[in-house]
This record gives structure tokens, C-alpha cells and sequence, in this order.
């Protein structure tokens, strides 16, 4: 069995292109991006996702539930920042601020997790995987295009105050942190005690201990170690596949959710990927991602289904193949020595973005696998002085 032993991009600077080594033209990859961007971003209304609103603001519609989710606007911050695009991040930013912030309540300083198209809330409650997504972007976009003057646009300033409030509240008995104090796991919502396996970003916490505030970054190295000890008890020892939500031993959680391989539990395979790719992987979850591909590598995407996470296919068909596709393939970057790694990318390579009424989250999952397997998915350190 082999596992990633070289050392990530945050240590060499060096980013793999797996499709390049695997015989892709660079130009065809090249292209590849650019359409991508174009398709999610541009206007062509079969794949398109992003909408520009009034003077300054945008937003990424959630095409199958016809709304705006923090999920897919820190998706489209992070996609944003890595195309060098600055004028879709900051109008994406602006109605974020404007529509989703929340002032006052037990969630004051996190964002409400899903609106209307025209900024009516539909919740007074947040997702963490979007807190973590905006914070990321943030300290990107701080990084690679310097703080604005005033807020919002003062990125690394709104980035810090929000990994602030996201450990930090509760400790005055105002409303919940996002993370277990004690055992550093990233919660559901902040007002429960379980997780979702697909909010784990180790790779994303390394950074933030980074740059977060100093006296937060103790927390930041542990929430990474710990998110990083929790993958393995969370995903099937044999298939590797996560359930959307689980308990903190481990444990899938069918009591307060969906403890089966679904819609969310899509994402681990991918975040494997960029976790090995920019901080060299932990052999572990190489494991992990070799059961992942293993277990896709007879299966097809027309008949991808939802699964017992012992593999047991469950007659509901899965909704977004494309992403389940996608995120299969990126998980070949925290396990290149698999059998079956070449032809989950192929897979991919050969799959268009999806067209239609549920193409919002099978896109944002194609695009970040994309980036990721072209080595385009990088990390914005501090400009020097
Ligand atoms: O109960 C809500 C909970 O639903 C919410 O979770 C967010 C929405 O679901 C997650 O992603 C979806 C995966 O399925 C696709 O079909 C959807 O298009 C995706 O949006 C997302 O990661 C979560 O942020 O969180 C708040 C709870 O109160």
C-alpha cells in the first residue's frame, strides 16, 4: 500500500500537476481552467452559477435549492482569489456583508447560512464550513492583493475577527463556538455537539496558525492535529467512505442527521487531496483515499448511488456525479501510488461541468478539483516587505 511521503507545496513552494504528469498538454490544461472559470462565472446559463447584483455585489446561486449559501459565496471567494480575480471576490464579499452578516443574536459575528436571491435570510443560523471557507479567502486575498482601507475590504482584519468569534464566542455566554474547546473538532452548527467529516480542513487550520491572531494560534495547530487524528476514525476502515455526519468518536450520526456516504461526505476525498498536496499528506489519510478510489473504481457515474458506508448501495441514485467524480480524482493527490489514481483522473478529465437545474454543487466541486490537479490551488503567503 502507498502513502505520500514527499513534501507539500507549503514547505517546497513546489505545486503538483498531476495532469501535466500524467500526459495532459500544459496549453490543454491551461484552456481547461480558463473555460472553467468562464463556465461558472461567465454567462452561458447552462453552467453558469455566479450572478453580478447591482453596482458592486454578486452572488453564487445554489441552483437545485434557489439559494445563496455561505458554503457556495466562500466557494466563490476562494475560486475568486486563486484566479487573480479581485473584482468578483470583493463584489461576492460586499453581499455577503450586506446581506448574510449577523449583528446581533447568540450568532452576532458569524453569517447566516443561506438567503434569498434578493438578501431575505431563510436562517438566523450559520454553516462553519462557510466561516472556514471566508477566513481562508480573506487572508488569500489580504495577501496576494494588500487590505483595503475600510471594511469590509480590509481582508486580513475581517479574517482575523472572524477566527476570533469562531473560538472564541461562548466564552462570555454569548451564543457558541464553532469548535469543541476541549477537543478542537469543528461542530455541525456551533450549538451541537457532533461534526460533519467534510468540514475538516487541517490544511486550512496549519494556515491559520499561522495568521491568526498570536494568542489563537496554539488552538489552530491543535484543531489541525486533531482534525487530522479524527479522519481516521470517521471514514470505513475498509471503503474509506465518510458519513455526512458523525459523532466525535467517530461514529456516523443517524440521530440528529445522515450518517451515510451522502452529498457532504463527498468533500473528504478532496480535502485528503489539497492536505497532501500543500502540507505532504499524513499516511493515514493515503489509506483513506486509496479505499476511496478503490471502492469508485468498478463503479459508474451514471449509477453512483447513496451508500451504506460499508459500501452497501442504497437505491436513492446519487444527486451530483460530477462532484462525486471530481473529488474522487482529487483524492489521487494524497495517494498517486494507487492502482486506480490514473483512472479516476481520466474520468474526470473526460466529464464536462455539469449543465442543468442541480449543477451548482457538482461545479464548485469540479472547478476546486480542477485547481487542485493542475497545481493551481495554492497558498498566498504575506507579501514581503
Ligand atoms: O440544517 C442546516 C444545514 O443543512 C446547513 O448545511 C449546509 C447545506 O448543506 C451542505 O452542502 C450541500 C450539500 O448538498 C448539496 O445538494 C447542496 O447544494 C449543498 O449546499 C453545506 O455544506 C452546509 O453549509 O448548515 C446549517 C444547518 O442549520
Amino acid at each position: 500500500m502507498s502513502t505520500t511521503t514527499r513534501q507539500g507545496a507549503y514547505a517546497t513552494g513546489q505545486y503538483r500537476n498531476l495532469l501535466q504528469e500524467y500526459g495532459y498538454a500544459p496549453e490543454a490544461i491551461d484552456a481547461r481552467v480558463e473555460a472553467c472559470w468562464n463556465g461558472l462565472f461567465g454567462d452561458a446559463p447552462e453552467t453558469r452559477i455566479y450572478y453580478e447584483a447591482g453596482e458592486d455585489m454578486g452572488y453564487l446561486l445554489d441552483t437545485g435549492n434557489l439559494d445563496v449559501r455561505t458554503e457556495g459565496m466562500s466557494y466563490g471567494m476562494m475560486m475568486a482569489v486563486q484566479m487573480d480575480r479581485k473584482d468578483v471576490f470583493d463584489r461576492i464579499w460586499r453581499w455577503t456583508m450586506a446581506h448574510m452578516y449577523l449583528e446581533e443574536g447568540p450568532n452576532a459575528g458569524y453569517f447566516a447560512w443561506s438567503c434569498l436571491p434578493d438578501g431575505t435570510r431563510n436562517s438566523n443560523g450559520p454553516a462553519p464550513d462557510g466561516e472556514e471557507f471566508f477566513a481562508l479567502a480573506l487572508l488569500f486575498a489580504s495577501h496576494r492583493w494588500g487590505d483595503g482601507m475600510e471594511a469590509p475590504l480590509d481582508y486580513g482584519r475581517q479574517a482575523r475577527k472572524l477566527l476570533q468569534a469562531c473560538i472564541h464566542k461562548g466564552e462570555n455566554g454569548d451564543g457558541f463556538p464553532m469548535w469543541n474547546p476541549a477537543n478542537k473538532l469543528i461542530k455541525f452548527v456551533p450549538n451541537v455537539e457532533f461534526t460533519d467529516p467534510s468540514y475538516h480542513l487541517p490544511h486550512f487550520y496549519e494556515l491559520f496558525a499561522e495568521w491568526a491572531e498570536p494568542e489563537d494560534r496554539d488552538f489552530w495547530r491543535e484543531a489541525a492535529a486533531a482534525s487530522r487524528d479524527y479522519l481516521p476514525i470517521a471514514c470505513h476502515p475498509v471503503t474509506g467512505l465518510a458519513p455526512e455526519y458523525a459523532h466525535y468518536d467517530g461514529t456516523p450520526n443517524d440521530e440528529r442527521g445522515y450518517g451515510r456516504f451522502f452529498s457532504d461526505s463527498y468533500r473528504v476525498a478532496a480535502n485528503l487531496g489539497l492536505d497532501a498536496e500543500w502540507f505532504g499528506g499524513d499516511p493515514r489519510h493515503g489509506e483513506i483515499a486509496e479505499r476511496i478510489l478503490a471502492f469508485f473504481a468498478d463503479k459508474s457515474p451514471d449509477d453512483y448511488r447513496r451508500y451504506e458506508l460499508d459500501g452497501k448501495p442504497l437505491e436513492e441514485k446519487s444527486l451530483h456525479p460530477v462532484g462525486l467524480l471530481s473529488t474522487n480524482a482529487a483524492a489521487a493527490l494524497a495517494a498517486p501510488g494507487s492502482a486506480h489514481a490514473q483512472a479516476a483522473v481520466r474520468l474526470f478529465w473526460d466529464t464536462p461541468l455539469r449543465e442543468g437545474e442541480r449543477r451548482y454543487y457538482d461545479n464548485c466541486l469540479y472547478f476546486f478539483s480542477l485547481l487542485m490537479l493542475s497545481g493551481r490551488y495554492r497558498i498566498w503567503e504575506p507579501m514581503q516587505a
